[in-house]
């Protein structure tokens, strides 16, 4: 769409009516909503799959989510979601097809990509996949010196990390307990070195995971890896075969590195690298948990992309998750949003959200490089929310910024725990269900003072409330489960990025610092020229080279 095709978003008489509702609402408070409306903790409720998802305490009353909505159709969200599943290249910026649906669909499903039909293609792998952690798995697949595998360290990073890391610690309590699954991302040696240590060489799988096979941080630790295990091993090239597989759309990368193009597991470029763990990237995954479970994982993803399909706007949960985040965004300033999981499992969760939802929606210009006059991707944050109260909460409760959050908690406990243990899950909740009500309600001065707290302290132990959040309950933390809530958040960010008219899907903004690390790196070496540099840069350069004696 060109720029006289589609007005500017701030100039639509949507945008404009949401503001006036905005100005008209004022300060409007949660306690006051309630109030009004005592079947608002209810009504205010959707499901999609296994997920309750409770958005009651929200700043919001029908008239503003009626607003977003009419939003959301003046910038036809849904024909852009309708263009994505159809394979269209909505990536304009690349001119590449937006196809991570593919990824979970049914095998007798068709989903055509420049007049072919990737679905064979993609079930192809996975059955390819499959075979491989099975062999893994049971033991038949053995290291160069006979030995069975039992360590497997992916070595990946931004994309090619994240998911499989988020997913590996979220789906623990599934995982064969007898392999041992680390992963290396950082370019600081320490992080190869810390998960080699203590592992023997002879029964340790590499499996090197990078969409282009060209990201000098993978490629680095990847060559150092080989490194590692042809010493350990006092061994030649001819072993990298039983120690090394690859996942990546570069075949001809893949085996110049030395890697066995039949140990390699292709995806194709419609696939971006934060949306690819379903893809071959899920390999350590699917090693972890066998490949049932990773496709139970699938069918929760795809159950999801059919609700954002065919769900009506008013219970579609993708967009209201979405629209929600535009009314903070761009109509109460707010600049973040924290995802708080009550779940251990979970740990990893947000900063996967963090690749997924700053890199596709932190961008300046719209579609048609025109630069934009309102707010984009918010700042994503948040750890699992029980350690969260004894740190940050604080500021969430009394601070003076707007921060919208999820809280996303489970009825049951994993399976497995002690009885001891099982019973502290009741505790958990209780937390998860209080933060949301004090946020929400918060504590009056007369509340306060009826405590008999002195009138001195009463400011200091009022909570304003009025803080918004949405709770994601659902019944236990499940590899489907885990699929649901991922998909959810794909297609949030992808209702974000269509209503406000920016590529969600290309990623510019990171390669000027790859590009500037190129030429400092000569820089660092003894006796090296140093190049241009503006003079901060060039300052700390010298500097770096007197504290290392160079
Ligand atoms: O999978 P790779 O090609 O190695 O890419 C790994 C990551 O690095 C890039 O710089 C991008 O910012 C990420 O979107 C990508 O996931």
């Amino acid at each position: 769409m060109n720029a006289e095709s589609r007005a500017r978003l701030n100039q639509t008489p949507e945008w404009t009516a949401l503001a006036a509702h905005r100005e008209q609402l004022g300060e409007v408070r949660l306690r006051d909503l309630f109030a009004a409306d005592p079947t608002r903790g209810t009504a205010y409720t959707l499901h999609v799959g296994d997920l309750h998802i409770d958005y009651s305490k929200h700043l919001v009353t029908g008239e503003t989510l009626t607003l977003l909505r009419d939003l959301a159709a003046a910038t036809d969200v849904f024909g852009l979601r309708d263009a994505m599943f159809r394979g269209e290249k909505i990536n304009t910026t690349e001119d590449r097809a937006v196809l991570h649906t593919a990824l979970r669909a049914p095998r007798d499903a068709v989903v055509m990509v420049d007049g072919e039909n990737v679905v064979p293609a993609v079930h192809a792998v996975l059955d390819r996949m499959s075979a491989f952690s099975e062999k893994i798995r049971s033991g038949e697949w053995t290291g160069h010196t006979g030995k069975r595998i039992k360590n497997i360290v992916n070595v990946g990073i931004g994309g090619s990390d994240l998911g499989p890391a988020m997913a590996y610690e979220a789906l623990r309590s599934f995982t064969d307990r007898d392999l041992t699954i680390r992963f290396v991302s950082n370019v600081d040696g320490a992080d190869l070195h810390e998960a080699v240590r203590d592992l023997d060489a002879a029964e340790t799988l590499f499996v090197i995971a990078s969409k282009t096979f060209t990201t000098i941080e993978t490629i680095t630790n990847a060559t150092s890896a080989r490194d590692w295990l042809l010493t350990e091993l006092k061994a030649g090239q001819d072993a990298v075969a039983q120690h090394f597989v690859a996942l990546s759309t570069n075949a001809e990368k893949v085996s110049e590195f030395g890697i066995d193009t039949a140990n390699m597991f292709e995806f194709w470029d419609w696939v971006g690298g934060r949306y690819s763990f379903d893809s071959a990237i899920g390999l350590s995954l699917m090693i972890a948990i066998g490949p049932d479970r990773f496709r139970e994982m699938l069918d929760g993803f795809h159950l999801v992309d059919k609700h954002f399909r065919a769900a009506p706007p008013e219970s579609n949960v993708p967009l209201l998750l979405g629209l929600l985040g535009v009314w903070y965004g761009n109509f109460h300033d707010a600049q973040s949003h924290a995802v708080l999981p009550y779940s251990h499992y979970l740990s990893k969760f947000t900063a996967y959200l963090q690749q997924l939802d700053m890199e596709s929606n932190g961008k300046y210009v719209d579609r048609d490089g025109q630069e934009v006059d309102w707010q984009t991707g918010p700042v994503v944050w948040g750890t699992p929310g029980t350690n969260g109260q004894h740190a940050y909460y604080q500021l969430i409760h009394q601070g003076t910024k707007l921060i919208p959050a999820d809280f996303i908690g489970f009825a049951e406990p994993v399976a497995g725990l002690a009885p001891g243990l099982v019973a502290q899950h009741d505790l958990l909740m209780a937390n998860f269900f209080a933060q949301t009500q004090a946020l929400a309600f918060g504590k009056t001065p007369d509340e306060v003072r009826a405590e008999g707290v002195p009138q001195e302290l009463v400011p200091h132990k009022t909570f304003k409330g009025n803080h918004p959040t949405t709770t994601i309950l659902a019944k236990e933390l499940t590899p489907s489960v885990l699929g649901q809530l991922i998909a959810l958040y794909e297609h949030k960010v992808f209702v974000q990025g269509a209503l406000w008219n920016i590529d969600s899907f290309d990623q510019w903004g990171v390669e000027l610092g790859k590009v500037l690390a190129k030429r400092v790196e000569p820089a660092l070496t003894e006796g090296a020229e140093v190049p241009d540099l503006d003079g901060s840069t060039t300052a700390l350069v010298a500097k770096y080279r007197d504290l290392r004696g160079r």
